[in-house]
């Protein structure tokens, strides 16, 4: 059977949700299509597996951008999930939702319904949060949302510390304040990952006959009939097939993705679908702009035994840490990839916290190899970047050959803003280091080192070493100026039947992880497809 009345493009964080919710109703056929293999591994599943999959080609779609002239022209590494679950199967876990003022934010760029006030609930149905009986309406979600299962002393010394340079220790980073410290929550349920796929569809797969799931199927174009999405062209074993879509295409193929198969398909910049003899179906210059990633940069320092738990990862003892996690799915190889976080604002003149600190007391090297492996000796390791950059970069199109990726051009430290408060937030880190107890676990500062001290010598480290933090947004924006993709209910603007629910809708980028906005994403898309057909069908 190849027609459907819901056709959804990407099994990710938002796609595995919509899968859930457009399916409840067993009368309504839905197709949910990814491009990677099914999640079945043990390392996706174990949350220290993200050093493995990484860069693991099968799950990873392993992306690169161009050369950055703000980074001395190198290419900076950008993963991206390619499995059932997407990025949520191979991301480090953080599970924090953002400041209410970025949704208030959103709205009040256009878009009612966005509000913190507006989302919160849908934050909260996604959730499950073992034995937290205060908040009941966060009890019977179907996502778990856990605590760190080892309280490392290096990481509740970072808090205390953190604390001592002024920032107020917070017990809950997702109530809407985040401006403090505190331990970081993270989406594993008794010490495994929760993916999305886990999460909303492992547990109703077998029961839903009406839901059909076609993994290994890269779709390289959506249908028309005029200005009206009917399906999808798939690649599936060398051969291309057709889907049918009797009421929606729903995109959830990502902040790089679903730009990518928006132009492949004849939406966006007229001029630039006609360079690549793309005829267009709708002039929406806004698609592949807008690009907001974090631009991330790691301190790392060597600490006493006590001060890091490398040692209980690293030789011998890394088989007794995996037996211990075979027998008891707990100990360091069941934690996320941050334990802790600090959020701060870069200066005074700042509206609410714009940097993010995320500490862990072990530290990664890649020497060589495609897999991270742990560090023989006692570190730290914590990463600071602003969340709100004033930066914007682009996915541009490089050719009608939809195997082929676009050009990510990710203008990183573009905006002097973000250098300044990049400075900020990198003395500010030094500060806490500097602070007991954390300081007494401190031998010596490795990377950058104690003599990086001005401000030219932090931004020649920046330039020479930032990363990305994994987090773009913002390719098909929601709002209602020239330059937005999809209007307040998702809806791609200019065509029919066609909406795009995952990060890339995002207007800004939230202060901070972006997994939980993208389930939130996900269930708000879901109500209000399900709320249109209702009316449509109530009209009709
Ligand atoms: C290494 C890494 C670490 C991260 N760590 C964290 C963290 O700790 N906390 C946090 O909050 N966020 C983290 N993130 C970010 C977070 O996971 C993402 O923001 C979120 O998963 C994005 O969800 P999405 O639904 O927009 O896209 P994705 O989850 O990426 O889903 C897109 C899906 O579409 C599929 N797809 C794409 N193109 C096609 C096509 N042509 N045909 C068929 N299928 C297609 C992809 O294979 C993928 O499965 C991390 C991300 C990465 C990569």
């Amino acid at each position: 059977m190849n027609c459907y009345d819901y056709i959804i493009v990407g099994a990710g964080s938002a796609g595995c949700v919509l899968a859930r919710r457009l399916s409840e109703d067993r009368s309504t056929r839905v197709l949910l299509v990814e491009a990677g293999p099914p999640a079945d591994d043990f390392w996706i599943r174990a949350p220290a597996g993200m050093g493995k999959l990484f860069r693991s080609e099968h799950y990873n779609w392993c992306f690169e951008t161009e050369p950055v002239p703000t980074l001395r022209n190198r290419r900076i590494y950008w993963p991206r999930g390619k499995t059932l679950g997407g990025s949520s199967a191979i991301n480090g876990m953080v599970y924090v939702r953002g400041h209410r003022r970025d949704f208030d934010h959103w709205r009040d760029l256009g878009n009612p319904g966005w509000g913190w006030d507006d989302v919160l609930p849908y934050f909260r149905r996604s959730v499950c949060r073992p034995g937290d009986t205060e908040k009941g309406s966060e009890s019977h979600g179907l996502l778990t949302v856990s605590d760190p299962s080892v309280l490392h002393p290096a990481a509740l010394a970072f808090v205390e510390a953190a604390q001592r340079t002024g920032l107020t220790r917070l017990d809950d980073f997702n109530e809407g304040e985040q401006e403090g410290v505190g331990l970081l929550r993270a989406t594993i349920r008794n010490g495994v990952r929760q993916s999305t796929y886990d999460a909303f569809v492992a547990p109703i797969v077998a029961r839903r006959p009406n839901l059909d799931i076609r993994t290994g199927a890269h779709v390289h174009r959506l249908l028309f009939a005029g200005v009206a999405a009917t399906g999808i062209e798939a690649e599936i074993d060398g051969q291309i097939q057709r889907f049918h879509a009797a009421r929606e295409v729903v995109l959830c193929a990502g902040a790089l993705s679903s730009p990518h198969l928006l132009m492949l398909s004849g939406i966006g910049d007229a001029e630039q679908l006609r360079r690549h003899g793309i005829a267009t179906v709708a002039h929406l210059p806004g698609v592949g702009k807008n690009l907001q990633d974090h631009f991330a940069v790691r301190v790392q320092a060597r600490t006493t035994r006590e001060g890091s738990y490398n040692q209980y990862l690293a030789g011998w003892r890394k088989y007794a840490a995996g037996a211990r996690y075979l027998l008891t799915k707990g100990g360091y190889l069941a934690l996320g990839s941050s334990i802790a976080a600090a959020f701060f604002r870069s200066g005074p003149q700042v509206a609410y916290a714009d940097m993010e600190v995320s500490f862990r007391p072990m530290t990664v090297s890649y020497a060589g190899t495609s897999e991270a492996v742990v560090d023989d000796f006692p570190a730290i390791s914590a990463s600071v970047y602003r969340v709100r950059p004033d930066s914007r970069g682009e996915v541009i199109l490089r050719s009608a050959d939809p195997m082929q990726s676009p050009a990510f051009v990710p203008n990183y430290l573009h905006a002097p803003e973000d250098i300044g408060a990049m400075l900020a937030g990198l003395r500010r880190l030094r500060q806490i280091l500097a602070m007991e107890p954390l300081a007494s676990f401190v031998l010596e500062e490795l990377v950058p080192g104690k003599e990086v001290r001005t401000d030219a010598q932090w931004i020649d480290y920046m330039e020479r070493e930032g990363q990305c933090a994994f987090h773009p947004a913002g390719t098909c924006k929601m709002g209602n100026d020239r330059m937005a993709v999809v209007d307040a209910r998702l809806r791609v603007q200019g065509v029919e039947r066609l909406r795009v629910v995952d990060a890339s809708i995002m207007p800004v980028v939230t202060s901070g992880n972006t997994n939980a906005p993208t389930i939130m994403i996900g269930e708000k898309g879901a109500d209000m497809i399900l709320a249109d057909q209702r009316a449509a069908s109530r009209a009709a």
